[in-house]
């Protein structure tokens, strides 16, 4: 059984039929398939914006980016659902209370889940159920809610395994879980990998797909380093630290669950044969750089697997970082971190440590 997620950043107006299809293509195959969804792109930010501006515009956004689709799609039957759907979140947007901004934020994924399924089952022809709640249990830190991994695995292999049983695909929603009192929360911002990686490990998966815009995990950030290239093979740490300092946007747990089971993973786009392997390997040299804000100030970092360990790699990049107004940071045995106060020499740092990076990779 294989477990592929499809991120935000691919699921553009006029493209959800295009991107389900190649992903089912290449990872149905007979196999039996869970496809964790995301919200469309921009729309988590919309719903976001609404609750916490009580903007209705921004609401109206985020559910036009639906209709626009089920209409390009000829699911017309939806546009009254999506009508309903936008009247109840117009009540809740001018509510106060800090479980509601959760239910706001995760209808993307909701709605990304009913548009799939119906997409899989009325156009593509296959045998596909959407599993609304799949069973992540969370506690009720809103916004960034801890799962409680003993009743989560119990109940995915109950409501997301009994339901693989009787269909090919099961659809379900990345991003939210549910309090053990019935409230929806969310688990923080990219928590639709996070979903994708406790799944995989609940369920024992074969494969684990991450489908992305950027094709892969890359040297460093395509929006700041325009010479970032892909990297064919990260470790499971490497990924681990690098996740955990903002790399690909991915939510910082997505590869807590996976350090343990080792499920085959690949970060890919639907396109492209290649991507990025996470491997047992553990090669020391520097891989990646990140930066990313941490309390109003920026952290620059090469990420490597053990290279804050290995005296003249930490040196080099020591030597690169002496040069910046920066705070050297040595908390990580994967990575060698500064912190600096101006956003443009920040950038600027991870420029030139990233051509160090790229003199290793081959
Ligand atoms: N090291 C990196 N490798 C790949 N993408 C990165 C990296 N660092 C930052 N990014 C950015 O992350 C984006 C993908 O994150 P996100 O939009 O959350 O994807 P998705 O919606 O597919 O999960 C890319 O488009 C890219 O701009
Ligand atoms: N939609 C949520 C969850 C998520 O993981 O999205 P994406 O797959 O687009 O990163 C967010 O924007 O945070």
């Amino acid at each position: 059984m294989r477990i592929s997620k499809v991120g935000g950043s691919l699921l553009t107006v006029g493209n959800v039929l295009n991107v389900i299809g190649r992903v089912v293509g290449r990872d149905y195959l007979g196999n039996k398939l869970v496809l964790v969804v995301s919200a469309m792109k921009g729309v988590t930010d919309q719903l976001i914006r609404a609750f916490d501006n009580h903007d209705p515009n921004a609401l109206d956004n985020a559910l036009s980016t639906y209709m626009s689709e089920a209409l390009n799609l000829g699911l017309n039957d939806l546009a009254s659902f999506l009508e309903l759907a936008r009247e109840e979140l117009r009540r809740f947007i001018n509510l106060g209370e800090p479980w509601v901004r959760d239910y706001v934020i995760i209808h993307g994924e909701l709605l990304s889940t009913l548009l799939i399924e119906r997409a899989l089952n009325d156009l593509l022809g296959l045998r596909a159920k959407a599993v609304y709640e799949p069973g992540i249990v969370t506690d009720s830190n809103w916004g960034f809610a801890s799962v409680n991994h003993e009743l989560s695995s119990k109940y995915v292999i109950e409501r997301v395994g009994g339901v693989l049983s009787k269909y090919d695909v099961v659809v379900v929603p990345g991003f939210l879980g549910v309090t053990s009192d019935g409230r929806y929360t969310s688990l923080g911002r990219g928590g639709s990998d996070y979903t994708a990686s406790l799944l995989a490990s609940y369920l024992g998966a074969s494969r684990l797909t991450f489908y992305t815009d950027s094709g892969g995990i890359l040297s460093g950030d395509p929006r700041i380093i325009n010479d970032a290239v892909l990297l064919r093979e990260v470790g499971y740490d490497e990924a681990y630290t690098a996740s955990l300092l903002g790399a690909k946007k991915f939510h910082p747990r997505t590869f807590e669950p996976l350090l343990k089971s080792k499920v085959l993973t690949i970060i890919t786009d639907p396109w492209r044969e290649d991507g990025t392997y996470v491997v047992n390997n553990c090669i020391t040299t520097p891989k990646l750089i990140t930066l990313n804000e941490v309390g109003g100030a920026f952290r620059v970092s090469v990420v490597g697997c053990r290279i804050s360990q290995v005296s003249h790699l930490r040196g080099e990049a020591y030597e690169i970082m002496a040069s910046y107004d920066a705070k050297v940071i040595n908390d990580d045995q994967h990575a060698v971190s500064a912190l600096l106060n101006e956003w443009d020499d920040a950038v600027s740092l991870a420029r030139d440590l990233h051509r160090w990076v790229r003199s290793w990779i081959a």
